[in-house]
């Protein structure tokens, strides 16, 4: 493992905001650190940066502890959400900045900088100042400024947060291409999952200072860990009881179950589908269309569900009445969760 967290303890006053947490990093892996404001994200990156210090455990990067080593000693590149650039300096002289004070040689400097301000694709732009440059072209120059003294480690704290929707997307396709390029390990903070998803190889769900799963971003969506992982992540309509969908087992003491929209199939009366039998009669009370997909909410009993439909597929009325079959549910008991298999689906002489 490239970085390795073992058994970081840290309280700020009474908060505790990591609690026993460990997690290992491989080599030119790009991670995410996800979770709801306030979790402890954010800490977690000062503690491995050198900018905070742990109350217990060892923080090791390449093999090394790195505990007692200063910040400015890492080697390790940092690049927070409201740019930080230098603004009485032009981008050239942003991105020289560490190489200047390591007292790299002149002609040295101005090969590395020049590489990579074309790098970042702000050819033409090294004279000008933050000021006039957009937020996107000023989240590259903070890039760039972070990576010129060649650190193998990037942390980047919230990115992409200060900047507009579309920029943002544009942003992120952008960094994920440069760091697998550069193959530098990074670890950046979000507590947006979308941009999780799209951007880490591996993501780390953090929250009230604990590490509640740590997986590739199918992984947590298809089996996660605990109840907070399952309700965090992904998308699905919580139930308390489910007793009214038809043919699952019911489990002693469960705190209720996530049905997630693609465990759902909606079928039209005059569809003739597998399982039908076990099928539950709902009512279909919205219908949206979200580019390449509908959403549909449907009524069964007193559950409103969640399903997605496809384009091609015959339309769905609000207030028809349909099928509604749903494969599997996650249950969860306590921080416990477990996929239950709609019962019909194991044994197909069930099949009417
Ligand atoms: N220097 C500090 N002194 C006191 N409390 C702090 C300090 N830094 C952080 N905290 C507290 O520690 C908790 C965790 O903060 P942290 O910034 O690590 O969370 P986060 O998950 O990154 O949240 P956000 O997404 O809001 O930045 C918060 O309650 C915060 O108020």
């Amino acid at each position: 493992m490239y970085v390795e967290l073992i058994d970081i303890n840290k309280s700020f006053g009474t908060e505790k905001v990591s609690d026993h947490v460990s997690f290992g990093i491989e080599k030119g892996k790009l991670v995410g650190l996800l979770g709801p404001s306030g979790g402890g994200k954010t800490t977690i990156l000062r503690m491995i940066a050198g900018l905070e210090d742990p109350d217990s455990g060892e923080i090791r990067v390449d093999g090394k502890v790195v505990n007692q080593t200063p910040a400015g000693e890492r080697g390790i590149g940092f690049v927070f959400q409201n740019y930080a650039l230098f603004r009485y300096m032009t981008v050239y002289e942003n991105i020289a900045f560490g190489l200047r004070v390591q007292k790299e040689n002149k002609r040295k400097i101005d090969e590395r900088v020049k590489y990579l301000i074309r790098l970042i694709g702000l050819d033409g732009l090294e004279d000008r100042y933050p000021a006039a440059l957009s937020g996107g072209q000023r989240q590259r120059v903070a890039f760039a400024r972070a990576l010129a003294p060649g650190p193998q480690l990037l942390l980047l704290d919230e990115p992409f947060a200060a900047i507009d929707a579309k920029v943002r997307k544009e942003l992120r396709s952008w960094l994920k291409e440069m760091i697998r390029t550069l193959g530098i390990t990074s670890i950046f903070v979000t507590h947006d999952q979308d941009e999780a998803i799209e951007v880490a190889d591996e993501i780390i769900i953090i929250n009230q200072g604990r590490i509640e799963q740590k997986g590739t971003p199918v992984e947590i969506y298809k089996k996660p860990a605990t109840d907070f992982a399952a309700t965090f992540f992904g998308d699905g309509v919580w139930v308390r009881d489910y007793s009214e969908l038809r043919s699952f087992p019911w489990v002693q003491g469960l705190t209720g179950a996530l049905i997630r929209p693609e465990y759902v199939r909606i079928s039209k009366k005059s569809e003739d589908i597998k399982y039908q039998s076990s099928a539950s009669e709902g009512v279909v009370e919205d219908v949206s269309f979200r580019g390449n997909s509908f959403e549909i909410r449907v009524r069964v009993g007193d559950l409103l569900l969640r399903a997605g439909r496809g384009p091609d597929e015959a339309p769905l009325d609000i207030k028809e009445t349909v099928d509604v079959f749903i494969y599997r549910i996650l249950a969860i008991k306590g921080r416990e969760v477990f996929l239950l298999e709609n019962e019909v689906m194991k044994d197909d002489s069930l099949i009417i």
